[in-house]
């Protein structure tokens, strides 16, 4: 008998803390396609049985936690208690988006962002809103061009997927409303990142909506240019979004017709995971808005989810 030994590639193991819900679910669809991942699920009975959960942890290679923040820090403190031997950990919730020793998973962010969460222990996955307030913000503070302290105003609307699973029950029902603006008290929990990650140190307005459309989002900023540090035009806008983003997988900047028609719809993303960007506006009046349009579970969630997990298990 030949001894020829069959060579198997071992598999990274991950679990979906959390795989039933909105953003679980899309996260569990994704890896079912990266044939080096297998993801190990948890008996659902004792999906929120401690022991059960700290038992899984200590046999797996990564766990996503698509969870409220209370459970997700919990599940955290149930790694800390592994030591060397926990996992590597992304937080699809708010709990460490701005903490000591968690790093930001906006891979396109900057230059270096790719690299460090390559090399991370504990990844902190974006709000779908702050990805992309940064997307449009950032390259424009790290030109010069918006100065830190420049008053922004980020306007936003989501698909109602972004309220988990009891905006979209209350949806389905038809017992929401048709469209209504929210976070009108300003204290979003969003803001803290949009704010640190886009480089402002004055803190922005945000103000975002839901609509009767299940998923999408449009995400924007107008600007005053002459209100801009060395008067920028249009094209001189786009010119720094184009370099920015000119290696970039998933964010695109969009030019020519589709940015000159002067109206955008919030669906035209969905089941993808990149984001748009698109510069409009009037030279004349030296107004300018600035779009991202992207699927708020796709780029806004789970899209980035796993482009970071494969980012830190070395598969991209
Ligand atoms: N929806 C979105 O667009 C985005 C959501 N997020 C974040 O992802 C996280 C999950 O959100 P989303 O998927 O929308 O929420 P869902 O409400 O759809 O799902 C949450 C899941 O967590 C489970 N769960 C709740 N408490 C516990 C617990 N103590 N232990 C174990 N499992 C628990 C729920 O189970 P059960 O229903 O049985 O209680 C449910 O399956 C949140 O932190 C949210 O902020 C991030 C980006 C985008
Ligand atoms: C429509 C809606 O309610 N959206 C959610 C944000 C969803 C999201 O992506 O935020 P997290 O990643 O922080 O959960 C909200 O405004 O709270």
């Amino acid at each position: 008998m030949t001894a020829m030994a069959t060579t198997k590639t071992k598999l990274a193991r991950v679990f979906i803390d959390g795989e039933a819900g909105t953003t679980g679910l899309e996260i569990r669809e994704r890896l079912a396609g990266v044939a080096q991942i297998e993801v190990k699920s948890i008996d659902p009975a004792k999906r929120k049985d401690r022991a059960a959960r700290a038992e899984m942890l200590s046999n797996v290679d990564l766990v996503v936690l698509c969870l409220p923040d209370d459970a997700a820090r919990e599940t955290v403190a149930l790694a800390d208690e592994l030591g060397p031997n926990a996992p590597k950990i992304v937080d699809a919730s708010t709990a460490h988006r701005i903490a000591d020793g968690w790093v930001y998973g906006f891979a396109e962010m900057t230059p270096g962002q790719a690299g460090a969460i390559r090399t991370a222990a504990r990844v902190a996955n974006p709000g779908c809103y702050p990805t992309g307030g940064i997307a449009l913000i950032r390259p424009l503070v790290e030109a010069g061009i918006v100065e830190p302290d420049y008053p922004i105003t980020v306007n936003a609307v989501s698909g109602y997927s972004g309220g988990g699973r009891s905006m979209i029950e209350a949806y389905e029902a038809g017992t929401a409303p048709a469209f209504e603006l929210y976070g009108l008290g300003l204290e979003h929990k969003h803001v803290p990142e949009l704010q640190k990650y886009s480089g402002l140190t004055r803190r922005p307005i945000f103000v975002p909506s839901v609509g009767n459309f299940r998923q999408g989002m449009l995400v924007s900023v107008p600007l005053h240019l002459d209100a801009l540090s060395g008067r920028p035009s249009l094209a001189d806008i786009e010119a720094v979004f184009g370099d920015y983003y000119k290696s970039a997988d998933f964010v695109s900047v969009v030019t020519g017709p589709a940015a000159k028609a002067g109206r955008l719809e919030a669906e035209a993303l969905n089941g993808t995971d990149r984001l748009e960007i698109f510069v409009f506006g009037k030279p004349e009046l030296n107004q300018a808005v600035l779009v991202a349009r992207l699927d708020n579970l796709g780029k806004g969630a789970a899209g980035a989810a796993v482009q970071n997990i494969k980012l830190m298990l070395g598969l991209n």
